[in-house]
């Protein structure tokens, strides 16, 4: 049977604390999920195969008029990610016209890096687009980019590489937070679904809440599937913030403004969010 929505989920465990919690048995007959990667997510939203869930704010902007922002939700830091890594066999300092291989699960981060080398350090840089394994990519190059578990996992072993986290270089060059992930709903869907969008938007906001207030749970059940200690997940979720507040939107648009000055966007983009009682906000930052 055809469910009514179509959800995305990323497959890497920094949405888990949306998705902890979220009541699967009360939605059962209504919805379904697609679970991907961030590029496979982007890709199926632009098609029209996923209604409703997290993408790259990259990509976000890049379909900016077909799709409105679930309202307070995302995936953000204020410097430090813990899930971002630039893996370097040199110093970022020595980087100039080398080579560098990007995960092909990425939007958002592989852009954020091109935008702090060419615009930040002025670099001339080759790129090439890999599946995301560390040791394949830096066979042939200087630098790999990895995101999410992936990351994670990697930085475990990186031994003698250099590991720089993308939203901490974004952070100490702006003095911005970054967005790396916001919940899309495709316009189109919104009138036929609306009851259903808004149950659906408020039980990823109540575990959102829940895992904040006590995150004790969700650390064990990681811990439990992903290796790790619990110290470094209470330290990873803690520099997670899943909100998309003022200081989330500024660090979101000044990204796309970089992003279209450098050609990699048509146009800098804004984030108009939908909640339930009708209240749309169009985010424009002034220029
Ligand atoms: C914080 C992260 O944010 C992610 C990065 C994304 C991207 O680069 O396109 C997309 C979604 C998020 O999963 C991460 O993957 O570690």
């Amino acid at each position: 049977m055809q469910k009514s929505l179509r959800i995305g989920q990323i497959l890497y465990t920094n949405v888990l604390p949306v998705y902890y919690y979220f009541e699967q048995a009360k939605f059962e007959d209504r919805i379904a999920f697609i679970r991907q990667v961030p590029a496979q997510l982007n890709l199926a939203m632009a098609k029209g195969e996923i209604d409703m869930g997290p993408i790259s704010s990259f990509s976000y902007a890049e379909h900016a008029s077909q799709y409105v922002a679930l309202a307070d939700l995302s995936v953000s830091a204020n410097g430090r990610v813990g899930s971002l890594f630039l893996f370097s066999k040199k110093p970022i300092e020595q980087l100039n016209g080398a080579k560098i291989a990007l995960t092909n699960t990425s939007a958002t981060t592989v852009n954020l890096l091109k935008i702090i080398l060419h615009k930040f350090y002025d670099y001339e840089i080759t790129y090439v687009t890999q599946e995301p394994n560390l040791a394949h990519m830096l066979q042939d190059a200087d630098a790999a980019l990895l995101i999410g578990d992936d990351a994670i996992t990697a930085e475990r072993t990186a031994g003698e590489l250099h590991v720089y986290d993308l939203g901490e270089l974004w952070h100490r060059f702006t003095g911005y937070s970054m967005t790396f992930a916001i919940w899309a709903l495709r316009r189109e869907v919104i009138d036929e679904h609306f009851a259903l969008i808004a149950e659906v938007h408020a039980s990823f906001l109540t575990s959102k809440k829940k895992t904040k207030a006590n995150p004790g749970p969700l650390v064990d059940y990681v811990c439990t599937h992903f290796g790790g200690t619990k110290e470094e997940w209470l330290r990873y979720f803690a520099g997670l913030q899943h909100d998309f507040g003022e200081v989330q939107r500024v660090g979101l648009e000044y990204y796309y403004r970089c992003a279209a000055e450098l050609g990699l966007l048509a146009a800098p983009a804004t984030v108009e969010l939908w909640q339930a009682d009708g209240h749309k906000t169009n985010i424009t930052l002034a220029r």
